[in-house]
């Protein structure tokens, strides 16, 4: 792969598919850039100058979509917007030949489509261009580089910090397993329902990550395993993007791992995340996601000038 820094290892797939591909040191500088950003959001060069960027997104989205359309915007770029029913991919053209001609046209393409993220890597290799993954079933980096930004900002240094993720083990979790694994000392305890945790494999990936950061990851099933000392509570809702429950108690299942004052009266210094649609009543009361300590609203503030970070780094992977 070859992500957002260069470093080919194989076929020429460019861009941002999975936090785990980035360097610390990378993922570091991206965190850095979105909170300047975030900042100043005229912190920049305009570096996507003369730059076109499809925004391709074929699932809902709000937050995504929205950053990455006008961080194009604001990085001096124009980008093409297709939804759902646009390209002919909706009528049974291939990927492949959809990526051929995408990029002989296009510098850059963000995309979150309902394919898996080999899809996402096919986009790159085959259309020759950088390609930002905006979210696929198997992780949503760039909410990670959103997420660590935004803990950067609301507590400075992350080194040692802190964090509870309780809700489903879905594509934000696996992201901000990756994220929190690159950062020294920190410590990230996912309570996941039991039978909707971590897909197979991601936390000993995210262990191996550790191992240079010194960095902790745990999983329970069990809220009353939650960890002592806290900095952040981390939830999502309980619907996760094209999943369905086969289970008709799920609910059941669930109710145990939502996030309350109660809950939150555990860690009285610690702030709370939330990566957003949330419906209030399930996996979050509005007490705390509209609290004091909520940084859910700076979060996803942080959206735009994370995006603009990442198409920023991305933009010096265009040819054009
Ligand atoms: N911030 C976002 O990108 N929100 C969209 C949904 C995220 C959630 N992890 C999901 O897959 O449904």
């Amino acid at each position: 792969m070859n992500t957002l820094y260069g470093a080919p290892e194989a076929a020429q797939d460019r861009g941002l598919f999975s936090l785990s591909e980035l360097k610390p040191d990378e993922l570091s500088k991206l965190v850095e850039r979105s909170v300047a950003l975030f900042r100043d959001r005229d912190a920049h060069s305009f570096p996507l100058r003369d730059r076109v960027a499809g925004v391709l997104f074929t699932r809902t989205s709000t937050r995504t979509r929205t950053a990455f359309q006008t961080g194009v915007v604001r990085l001096g770029g124009t980008p093409i917007a297709y939804g759902p029913h646009d390209l002919q991919l909706n009528t049974g053209e291939s990927v492949g030949d959809t990526a051929r001609v995408l990029g002989s046209m296009l510098d850059l393409l963000v995309a979150r489509t309902s394919g898996p993220l080999d899809e996402l890597r096919a986009l790159s290799t085959e259309g020759g261009l950088p390609v930002i993954n905006a979210m696929a079933a198997q992780e949503h980096p760039t909410q990670g580089v959103c997420d660590l930004a935004t803990l950067a900002l609301a507590h400075g240094d992350l080194g040692g910090i802190r964090v509870m993720y309780i809700g489903e083990g879905n594509n934000t979790a696996v992201a901000l397993a990756y994220g929190i694994a690159t950062v020294p000392g920190a410590r990230c305890d996912f309570v996941t329902p039991p039978g909707y945790g971590l897909p197979d494999g991601v936390l000993d990936t995210a262990r191996g990550i550790a191992g240079t950061a010194g960095a902790e990851l745990t999983e329970t099933h069990d809220v009353a395993d939650a960890p002592e000392q806290l900095d952040v509570v981390y939830t999502t809702r309980w619907q996760t993007t094209g999943t369905s429950k086969a289970d008709p108690a799920w609910r059941e299942t669930f109710r145990p791992f939502h996030v309350d004052a109660v809950l939150m009266r555990r860690w009285p210094q610690a702030s709370f995340l939330h990566d957003l649609p949330a419906h209030r009543g399930d996996e979050v009361t509005g007490e705390v996601l509209d609290g004091p300590r909520s940084l859910a609203w700076t979060q996803a503030k942080m959206k735009l000038s994370s995006a603009m970070a990442v198409l920023e780094a991305a933009a010096d992977l265009t040819t054009g």
